[in-house]
């Protein structure tokens, strides 16, 4: 549905993006991934035709993005886009207008995006009152007025309390059951592996690897054990594969992680070790993108 080929882009002598290409399949829960100043943003601006100045080709649905197409597009930016001194609807009422949206409908349609972001209750407050969870509800909200059919997402969570993170999830939830397309822009690697189905790590303004979250799991993570136990040392895991110290035991990384475990659970026994815990460690797309660049995420 939306597809990409060779963007590259400048800011004067900075190169944002080299060369990226990317297929977005419609209907998929797409995450970009990436360190600060990897490029997410500026891909995300070019997706969302808020970029126009690059290079290469942008396709929605075989049309080349432009403005003409933002019916279709609902873009959450990075940056919280209210107005402070209007209340809850009045902001949605603004944004619906700009879609063209009017009277009985916009006020309707406001009112159920409301409900969909938890903040019925307030739709008469302003938005000076409104904790920061609750503005980035809203603004996602903003961009839902139009019940666009691709939803672009800037680090939606960032600096949010507990509850409207859950929120937030359960509105993308929402969106992906009734078929939207969602792009997810963020460095908070759980969360992608928890709301979307494919993936692309960028990093330096490049994809270094796109896919579908349980090919790159499988392709990428290896697998780990974590085992505990006050007389358990490296001569006891060394054959088994290359370990760490954490949280006071050891996390072993092996091929074959049901084979470690039960020589490790042999040898103990004979040589009269306890053991505290042992138990697998499922792979995570924090362990991927390590694997690939040699660097954690938040370093
Ligand atoms: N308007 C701009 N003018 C000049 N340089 C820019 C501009 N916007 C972004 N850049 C630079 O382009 C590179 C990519 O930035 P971008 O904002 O796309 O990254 P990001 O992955 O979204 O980072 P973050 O997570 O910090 O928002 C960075 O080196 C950044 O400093």
């Amino acid at each position: 549905m939306l597809k990409i080929n060779n963007v590259k882009k400048h800011y004067g002598e900075i190169q944002a993006l080299h060369e990226v290409s990317l297929f977005i399949p419609k209907g998929s829960c797409y995450g970009l991934v990436g360190p600060n100043g990897a490029g997410k943003s500026t891909l995300i601006k070019i997706l969302a035709s808020i970029i126009h100045d690059y290079k290469g080709e942008a396709l929605i649905d075989e049309n080349v993005l432009n403005r003409g197409l933002k019916e279709q597009i609902g873009y959450i930016p990075q940056d919280i886009c209210l107005e402070e001194d209007i209340s809850a609807a009045g902001n949605l009422y603004f944004f619906g207008r700009l879609y063209g949206i009017k009277g009985k409908v916009l006020r309707q349609r406001a009112q159920e995006v409301l409900q969909l972001v938890g903040l019925s209750e307030r739709s008469k407050d302003k938005i000076s009152t409104f904790s920061g969870g609750m503005k980035r509800r809203l603004n996602i909200g903003c961009a839902l007025m139009h019940d666009p059919k691709l939803i672009i997402m800037d680090e939606p969570t960032v600096g949010i309390d507990p509850q409207s993170r859950r929120y937030i999830f359960q509105m993308i939830e929402g969106l992906k059951s009734k078929g939207c397309t969602i792009i997810y822009a963020s460095h908070y690697m759980e969360e992608v592996e928890r709301l979307c189905d494919h993936v692309a790590f960028i990093d330096k303004g490049e994809i270094i690897e796109k896919g579908s979250v349980s090919e790159l799991l499988q392709k990428f993570a290896i697998p780990s054990i974590f085992i505990r136990g006050s007389h358990i040392n490296s001569e006891v895991l060394e054959q088994y594969g290359s370990f760490i110290n954490k949280n006071d035991g050891y996390l072993l990384s092996t091929q074959e992680p049901l084979n470690a475990m039960e020589n490790i659970i042999k040898y103990c026994r004979q040589n009269k070790i306890d053991i505290d815990r042992l138990e697998l460690v499922h792979p995570r797309l924090e362990d991927v993108f390590f694997t690939l660049t040699g660097s954690s995420l938040r370093e």
